[in-house]
């Protein structure tokens, strides 16, 4: 998958948050946006997937060298932040057995087997209404590790993650080999393997 922004431009009301967003984004590495609170790291990450309609500019998507309609981008992207909510009415594995049925697991991973690589097998029929913070997090960390889809974004990844979540981040990012990684971050242990750091400043 390759992503490419030409004169990328987003603002709300009369606020531009970047403009004249120039990129090329490769399967098989990282890409990391930084840049201090409120610069538009996660406006940025969420015009990139076509969450939020951009204002000027285009963006190309091009899956093994055909464009891809950016109505069909979603089929494509994973992403986990802490501003998407899961249903908090499903239990766990009802959520990964419902997710399961439009974006596969990898490997033909059963929803049973994703709580036991989430470490949540104990909750797995609670609802997920009643998980806390952390463990929220470490479901949506799951499901864009784990779902087949040649795009994934993180956002503020260890976001609520106690250390040993932030060592369990650390060690499955690091296997995600083939697919296109995006994250938006502040802190470095979120990205310190990271080949492109991108600072969003300089489109402001
Ligand atoms: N829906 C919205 N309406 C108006 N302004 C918005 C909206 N969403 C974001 N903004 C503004 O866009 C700017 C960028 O916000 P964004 O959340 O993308 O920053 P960020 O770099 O991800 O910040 P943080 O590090 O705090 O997560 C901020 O000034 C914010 O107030």
């Amino acid at each position: 998958m390759k992503i490419s922004s030409e004169r990328l431009g987003k603002r709300f009301r009369r606020e531009w948050i970047f403009r004249n967003v120039e990129l090329t984004l490769q399967s098989g590495t990282s890409y990391t946006f930084v840049g201090p609170n409120g610069s538009g790291k996660s406006t940025l990450l969420q015009t990139l997937i076509g969450v939020l309609p951009l204002s000027e500019g285009t963006i190309q998507y091009t899956l093994h060298g055909k464009p891809v309609e950016s109505d069909e981008w979603f089929r494509h992207v994973v992403m986990a932040s802490p501003y998407l909510e899961l249903i908090e009415e499903l239990t766990l594995l009802e959520l990964l057995t419902f997710h399961q049925s439009f974006k596969p697991f990898k490997e033909n991973r059963t929803p049973e087997q994703l709580c036991e690589l989430m470490y949540l097998s104990h909750a797995r029929h609670k609802e997920i209404k009643a998980f806390s913070s952390g463990m929220k997090q470490r479901v949506k960390l799951a499901l864009a590790f784990y779902s087949e889809a040649a795009v994934v974004i993180l956002d503020e990844p260890t976001s609520n993650l106690d250390k040993q979540g932030v060592a369990w981040y650390r060690e499955r990012v690091l296997q995600l080999s083939d697919q296109l990684l995006l994250i938006g971050s502040n802190q470095p242990e979120e990205y310190d393997f990271c080949p492109n750091v991108i600072d969003i400043s300089q489109w402001k």
